[in-house]
């Protein structure tokens, strides 16, 4: 790893413990700057000026502003990360039974069009949903169905598409489904061999007649024959007489073309990507026949055609995993969603006890000024970025330069998420607190950051226990993972594309299941890079403390502790502490600048 300017090297920051530091400033030495104008005033003048008496303030006394709001100044979440839905793809429409009928023609030939087709479910990841709450009110998403077949050889219309879109980072788990074909089509084998044993008894009876001379149609008149096996699939003219349908003989149905097929379930589909195209999830029921397809010679009139199928509709569980890059775990009331606050245009709830927040937020740093300019300098002890930074003449200032200037390279971060989480408590990973429903957003992070409330308790003690619940929520989830019979991920490959329900292939392709670790190691979150956020340091007598934090995390890097979840292997090459006064948004640009070193990496 490339070696970065430490958080916590020049031991606490001047405006939160001037005493210790009155000289130079690393914040100073680093040349941040903050990321929120209006604060940079109040940032400056606390590094100049601040006393003690200034600075340890607790909540209740500082008045209100962004960053101390009253408990009723917060914007209502509508985020949802849950969501079950019933998808109904819609079914096929019937075939038309219609005949010719022009002036002097009065028994034209039959001219009954198809049913539509009933239309598709898709499923489609995309950037620009960030919840599923609108899905998880909505509930049944209905395809739409296909219209009846019309007289005069016009076939009916296709069943609308409906693609469900959710966002990146969803995954979809079908829980049950419906197949009313699958059904049908036991109910068709029951009454075939129904028949087939009416036959053989028929034929019986009438040999048997036969051979004692009886008379064979006064022998079988009272066998009465079943309904044909395909009864159920046909529809009949309206205007039929007993006589006629007694005497009708059904024919075997066509075999038909499907342009989709109806995937394999469970499906099981891990959409941590954009989805170009979307993906089918339930196949619409292929529409009904009209009566010309079954004209004869022997039946120049079919008075029949046949029922659209009746399609598919399946119960999905979507989960949305966070993909945020900064996943912010503490004890309840730590100062998280303060914390969140500062470091973006977040309005998260933030009051004085524990589990202010009950749905996770998530806010976005920007780190430039949408226009390309950095509103912070890359910290020159970090990895060479991709794009160079030049001087710009004209403004003084620093930029990025053009791709063309030094040769192309990805794009600079611009931004990055940060996901606030309700507090974890001790033994959250069995689901005490609000345990495991949140934890798992700790998963996908791409960074953890450890709050820690320097004024309440030893900070150690507090990151240990943070650490013990994730760590056994990473072995639970391997566990589990390894457990779950079913698992798959699509297939990226080529340009980003999937072979999916396509008319060629007619399959959804979904990947081999997803590999289970070969044992539990909780090494999927524990081997992620991490910081430890000490935030409240403007409150008294917190300072021993985190020079305890401090000398612990020093020892953690250097291999002389073990990593706080025990964890063999756990990422612990640069643990470090940044000491924050979140309600007076002091110490943020640290954090901001230390995150982007890690997430560059
Ligand atoms: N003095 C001081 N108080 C702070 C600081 N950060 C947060 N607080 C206060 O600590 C209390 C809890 O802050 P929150 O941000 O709601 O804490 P949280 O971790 O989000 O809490 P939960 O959502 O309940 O888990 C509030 O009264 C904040 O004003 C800080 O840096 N200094
Ligand atoms: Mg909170």
């Amino acid at each position: 790893m490339s070696p970065r300017c430490h958080p916590s090297s020049g031991l606490l920051l001047p405006f939160l413990y001037p005493s210790l530091l009155r000289h130079t400033t690393r914040l100073a030495r680093a040349g941040i700057t903050t990321l929120h104008s209006s604060s940079d005033t109040k940032t400056a003048a606390s590094i100049e000026g601040s006393t003690s008496t200034e600075t340890s303030a607790s909540s209740e006394s500082l008045p209100h502003s962004r960053l101390n709001p009253p408990p009723d100044d917060y914007s209502v979440s509508t985020f949802a990360d849950k969501a079950r839905i019933w998808a109904h793809a819609g079914s096929g429409g019937a075939g038309c039974i219609a005949f010719l009928r022009e002036i002097f023609i009065d028994n034209g030939p039959a001219n009954g069009g198809d049913g539509g087709h009933g239309g598709n479910v898709y499923i489609q990841a995309v950037h620009s949903e960030t919840s599923l709450h609108k899905l998880s009110r909505r509930r049944i998403i209905r395809a739409g169905r296909g219209k009846t077949g019309q007289g005069s050889s016009r076939a009916g219309q296709r069943g609308d598409d409906v693609v469900i879109q959710v966002p990146v980072g969803t995954v979809v788990r079908e829980i049950q489904r419906t197949d009313p074909m699958a059904e049908e089509h036991m109910r068709w084998k029951q009454a075939r061999e129904k028949d087939r044993e009416f036959q053989r008894l028929f034929r019986e009876a009438e040999l048997k007649a036969e051979q004692s001379g009886e008379d064979v149609e006064a022998a079988t008149a009272g066998m009465e024959a079943p309904d044909h096996p395909n009864l159920d699939k046909f529809i009949l003219y309206p205007g039929i007489s007993n006589s006629e349908r007694r005497s009708l003989t059904l024919p075997p149905l066509p075999r038909r073309e499907r342009l989709y097929h109806q995937p394999a379930g469970p499906i099981h589909l891990d959409l941590s990507m954009p989805t170009p195209r979307p993906i089918l999830l339930a196949a619409g029921g292929v529409g009904g026949l009209g009566n010309p397809h079954f004209v004869s010679k022997e039946r120049p009139r079919p008075l029949f055609a046949t029922k659209g199928e009746r399609a598919v509709s399946m119960q999905l569980e979507l989960e949305l995993k966070l993909l945020a890059d900064v996943g912010l775990v503490g004890l309840p009331n730590a100062g998280k969603s303060t914390l969140l606050r500062a470091l973006t245009r977040s309005r998260a709830r933030v009051g004085n006890w524990a589990f202010t927040t009950l749905q996770p937020n998530i806010g976005t740093v920007v780190l430039d000024n949408h226009k390309g300019r950095r509103l912070y300098t890359p910290p020159k002890t970090a990895r060479p970025q991709p794009h160079a930074i030049i001087n710009d003449a004209k403004y003084g200032n620093v930029v990025i330069a053009q791709p063309e200037q030094i040769g192309a390279g990805p794009e600079p971060r611009t931004r990055f998420t940060v996901a606030d989480i309700p507090g974890l408590i001790e033994g959250a990973h069995l689901d005490r607190g609000l345990g495991m429903e949140f934890l798992r957003h700790v998963e996908r992070a791409g960074v953890l950051a450890f709050v820690v409330d320097l004024a309440k308790g030893d900070s150690v003690e507090a990151l240990k226990s943070l650490w013990t619940e994730v760590g056994m929520y990473a072995l639970m989830r391997e566990e589990e993972n390894k457990e779950r019979e079913v698992g798959g991920r699509i297939d990226w490959q080529g340009d980003g594309g999937m072979d999916f329900g396509n008319a060629a292939t007619g399959h959804m392709m979904i990947a081999e299941f997803s590999e289970a670790p070969d044992d539990e190691s909780g090494l999927h979150i524990a081997a992620k890079p991490w910081y430890v956020v000490a935030t409240k340091g403007d409150l008294p007598d917190t300072q021993d403390n985190f020079a305890k934090l401090k000398g612990y995390l020093e020892r953690v890097t250097n291999g002389e502790e073990p990593h706080p979840s025990g964890v063999e292997g756990a990422w612990t090459e640069d643990c470090a502490a940044i000491p924050v006064s979140a309600i007076n948004g002091h110490g943020v640009d640290r954090i901001v600048h230390w995150t982007v070193g890690l997430l560059d990496e």
